[in-house]
Order: structure tokens, then sequence, then C-alpha cells
């Protein structure tokens, strides 16, 4: 009798890991071996990223007043351009370079490259020139994954005309965990995770969630992470959690888990 190996491609799973603005300029050396090592567990990595320090450093340099609602920056015409140009031509190109440096091998991308954030205006009115992800190129994420390459996506969204739009980091991150069917979403930021009351929580149930936001216990950047997070544990991702750079933080778990414990 002839016994072969399967002959089944292996599928590697992807873990999307978005590093938030707060967290780029002071990346450890725990970060990067951790990566490798998800790396070397057989994970394909996809990183997404925000900037929102450097972006309000440029806005103020420029005189230009940019609100934020709910987590989400009111973007005008003219800050459009500084959020781009922010993003693009600084935020993204610092932190290839730091994933090079430290023997990763990535590559800069947004979403105008291969139109990899097909996107529509959210709400003109309220908020300007900020998009909602239509459709994510997950055949060109998927081919530089098969290279090991790691694609690291700045959130800037573009029209099918063309015109760059502001998405929130937390919100890309979590439409490309989505589109890809990722095995896990870290969404990485400067706090160990959802804090209550000076407690930070071990686990976090999308109900929870809710009435924290109801009290106002979880505010600003804070909220676009959660309704990110539940959206995707929704949708059928294994594993997500907001965590901080040495990757400690809170899952955020069915609102069926009884057993959600806090960790001072
Ligand atoms: N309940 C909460 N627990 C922890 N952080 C919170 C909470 N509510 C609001 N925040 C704020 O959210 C911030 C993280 O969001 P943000 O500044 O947008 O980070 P990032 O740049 O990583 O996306 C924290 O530094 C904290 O100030
Ligand atoms: C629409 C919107 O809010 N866009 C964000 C994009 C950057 C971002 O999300 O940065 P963090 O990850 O550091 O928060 C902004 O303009 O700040």
């Amino acid at each position: 009798m002839i016994t072969s190996k399967s002959t089944l491609p292996t599928v590697r799973k992807k873990i999307v890991i978005k590093l938030g603005g707060s967290t780029l300029e002071g990346l450890n050396k725990a970060f990067f071996s951790n990566f490798k090592n998800l790396q070397q567990e057989g994970f394909d990595i996809i990183i997404t990223h925000g900037g929102g320090p450097a972006i309000n450093r440029e806005l103020e340099k420029q005189g230009i007043t940019s609100p934020v609602l709910n987590g989400i920056r009111v973007t005008n015409e003219d800050a459009i351009n500084i959020v781009q140009s922010t993003l693009i031509g600084k935020v993204n190109p610092a932190l290839v370079g730091e994933l090079n440096k430290a023997g990763i091998m990535a590559i800069g991308l947004n979403g105008f490259d291969g139109l990899l954030l097909q996107s529509e205006f959210l709400e003109k009115e309220t908020y300007g020139y900020v998009g909602k992800v239509t459709a994510v190129n997950t055949q060109l994420l998927n081919r530089l994954c098969k290279q090991q390459i790691v694609p690291v996506i700045a959130c800037i969204g573009a029209t099918i005309d063309g015109q760059a739009l502001n998405i929130n980091g937390d919100t890309v991150a979590s439409e490309v965990a989505l589109a890809v069917e990722a095995e896990s979403l870290l969404l990485v930021t400067d706090v160990s995770g959802i804090r209550i009351e000076g407690e930070y929580q071990d686990k976090a149930t999308p109900a929870l969630i809710d009435q924290w936001i109801e009290e106002g216990h979880i505010y600003g950047g804070m909220i676009p992470k959660v309704q990110g997070a539940v959206q995707v544990l929704d949708a059928g991702v294994p594993s997500v959690q907001i965590v901080d750079d040495r990757l400690t933080g809170t899952m955020i778990v069915p609102s069926s888990e009884k057993n959600v414990a806090v960790r001072s």
C-alpha cells in the first residue's frame, strides 16, 4: 500500500496587528521579538497603523483645527492633505524602516496601492473627508504574505474617483482582519487594555462594553477600538485583544462568557 503525506496546501493563519500612533515612537525590543516568535510559530502577520499624535503635531504647525467626535477626526479639505502626507510620507516609512532594521521584511502600503482599501465617504456633512472601507484587496495581501513579506498599511482609503479619505486606524485594522479572516486581531496601544475605575480588565464582553461607553468609562480613541473589536469578534475571529506593546491587555469575549475577571 502506498502511503503519502497530504498534498493539501498549508494555509498559514493570519494575525492582524494594529499599532496605534501612541505606540509607534517607542516600540521596544520585546515587541520585535514577540513579533518574530509569532512568525516562527507559522503565522502570517499584517500590520496596520495609525498616527494620531504625528497628525496632531502637523495640523498644529499649520494652524488647522480638527475636532474629534467619538474618536473620529473631523477632517476638512486642508486637514486631509496633512493627514495623507503625514501617514504616507512620514509615519509609514518610519515604521517600515524600524521593522526592516529589526530583520523583518516589510513593505509600506496605503489604500491607493493596488486598490487595497476601496472606500466611500462615511458621512460627509458630519465628518468631512473621512472614509469607510467598502472592499479590501485580500489577493494582494495574500500574495505578499506568501512571499514572507509583512504588509504595513497606513489608514488612508481611496475612493473610486481617486479621493483620499482619512479612516481611523482601528477601523482599518478591523476591516482588514475581517477581510483576510484573521485568526487574531491585536490592537496595540499605549495602555494595557480597557481600564474601568482604575482596574484593567482581563476580559470584556460586548454587553459590558456597551454599558461602559454609555457610562462614560470608555471614551475618545478607545471607542473605535472597542467598536471594531466587537464587530470582528461577532464575525467569528477567534481572538481579539486590546494590548500594550508587551502584548498584555484585555481579551474581548462573547457576552455568553461569565468568567470576566479584573487585573490590578
Ligand atoms: N476605558 C478606557 N481604558 C483605557 N484607555 C481608555 C479608556 N477610555 C479612553 N481611553 C483612552 O484611549 C487611549 C487609547 O486610544 P488612542 O489614544 O486613540 O490610542 P492609539 O493611538 O493607540 O489608537 C488611552 O490612552 C486612553 O487615554
Ligand atoms: C478618521 C480618523 O480619526 N483618523 C485618524 C487616523 C489616525 C489614527 O487612527 O491614529 P491612532 O491609531 O493613533 O489613533 C486620525 O486622523 O487621527
